[in-house]
């Protein structure tokens, strides 16, 4: 049985590079086109990928009393370990049958590891843990949460699967009804949720008049409240995926990133959705020579709000890391805030929920520019705080950020 046939087998290789350090979502999305699996094992294939991800910790946990030094294992047979355990421990599937095909696709490679891998699948249990294990949530971050937000029981949305959801341009609405897929709005105006198909087949998409997107993401960009031929400043831009929906509504968009190579993947995304945004490639822990009446600064953050989408991130992430990034996140507010023309508005938005990359950013910001005021949000969406801006429930597959809008007095 080759990779083609067996999305175990892919699977597992997703999972070795990733655990290489790869990002899932694009390893994956070039591991399903290279061997263009069905659709059903394309749709097994993605959900052990993300699956294991997911519940890494706790599954590692539960291995542990069963091998010695896991760590000396071969990379293939240990992510074979890891991924056969979320089938057996976390899927309805019938155990007998996914660890054997787990024994198959792990001795392929390491037919004298045959034995232990079906030993040690067949005697795993779920062993009770600590809830941050359970959640499979770094501790750092768990205790933060815990300690902010109380109440744990939103933290499991985050191991659920992630929908797709699409933000959708004049046309794609009455396309999607017309391929027949299944959709309903979403919280935000303008974005739905899809049931059933993945991006590629959607011929909204293809055509250009759909755009995968959160409801969450995009909702930093209607925060703006950007009119038809207003000037704008999307910084930190990206790929341009809110400037592509500010644009749509007339803006005249100006995205700004330090990284060309995203601008370039934005300018062919732009194309295909037929949309003008200009791109300045420019580090912004300089001064900009650009003004606007609104400001978005969608700014590099540790992500933890979108730890479902991107489940390999719960492995990466370092409480050391939040110090520099707040330190950035603080430099390019103040770009941000030159570059925000009295009477203005200007935007922070992170899919980050950790309070030094939020409230304490933002209170720190206000303290120094008494020029600035924060605006109240209307939120469509659930809230876990509100503050000077607001948190973001990370639920019903919507990603957690945190937005403040602040208007620079006139
Ligand atoms: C959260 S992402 C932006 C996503 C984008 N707004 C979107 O909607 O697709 C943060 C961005 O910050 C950019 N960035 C990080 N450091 C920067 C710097 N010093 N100057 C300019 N851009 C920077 C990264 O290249 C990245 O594209």
């Amino acid at each position: 049985m080759n990779v083609r046939e067996d999305p175990r087998a892919l699977a597992l290789g997703v999972l070795v590079k990733v655990g290489r350090g790869r990002f899932a979502a694009p390893t994956l999305d070039l591991a399903l086109s290279r061997s263009g699996p069905e659709p059903q094992a394309a749709g097994l294939a993605t959900d052990l990928v993300y699956g294991t991800l997911r519940r890494l910790r706790w599954i590692d946990w539960s291995l542990k009393p069963l091998l010695r030094r896991p760590e000396r294992l071969p990379e293939a047979v240990r992510w074979a370990l890891r991924a056969g355990g979320y089938e057996k421990l976390f899927t309805p599937r019938p155990p007998y049958a996914s660890v054997n095909a787990w024994v198959e696709v792990a001795a392929r490679s390491h037919p004298r590891l045959r034995g232990l891998v079906n030993a040690v699948l067949r005697r795993l249990e779920p062993r009770p843990a600590p809830e941050a294990v359970r959640l499979g949530l770094p501790d750092f971050l768990y205790e933060e949460w815990r300690a902010r937000f109380g109440d744990p029981g939103w933290m499991e949305a985050l191991n659920e699967p992630a929908p797709l959801w699409l933000t959708l341009f004049p046309g794609g609405e009455a396309e999607l009804a017309a391929q027949g897929v299944p959709f309903e709005a979403g919280p935000v105006p303008g974005n739905v949720r899809v049931h059933g198909f993945s991006v590629r087949r959607i011929a909204a998409f293809r055509k250009g008049l759909a755009q995968p997107q959160n409801p969450a993401s995009l909702l930093a960009a209607q925060l703006l409240e950007a009119g038809s031929g207003e000037r704008v400043l999307d910084l930190a831009g990206g790929a341009a995926l809110k400037a592509a929906w500010l644009a749509a509504r007339g803006a005249q968009v100006t995205s700004v990133d330090a990284d060309a190579r995203r601008q370039r993947a934005g300018r062919r995304n732009l194309a295909r959705l037929g949309l003008e945004v200009a791109f300045l490639t420019r580090d912004l822990t300089r001064p900009l020579d650009l003004t606007a009446p609104k400001v978005l600064l969608d700014a590099p953050c540790l992500g933890t709000g979108t730890l479902r989408g991107h489940p390999e991130l719960r492995m990466r992430l370092e409480p050391e890391a939040l110090e520099p990034t707040v330190r950035l996140q603080a430099r390019l507010l103040e770009t941000a805030a030159r570059a925000t023309e009295p009477g203005g508005l200007l935007v922070y938005a992170v899919c980050s929920l950790t309070e030094a990359e939020g409230e304490e950013q933002v209170a720190r910001f206000l303290q120094a520019h008494p020029e600035f005021e924060p605006v109240e949000i209307e939120s469509p969406v659930p809230l876990l705080a509100r503050g000077h801006g607001v948190y973001v429930r990370p639920e019903n597959g919507l990603d957690g950020f945190y937005y403040a809008r602040l208007r620079r007095r006139s």
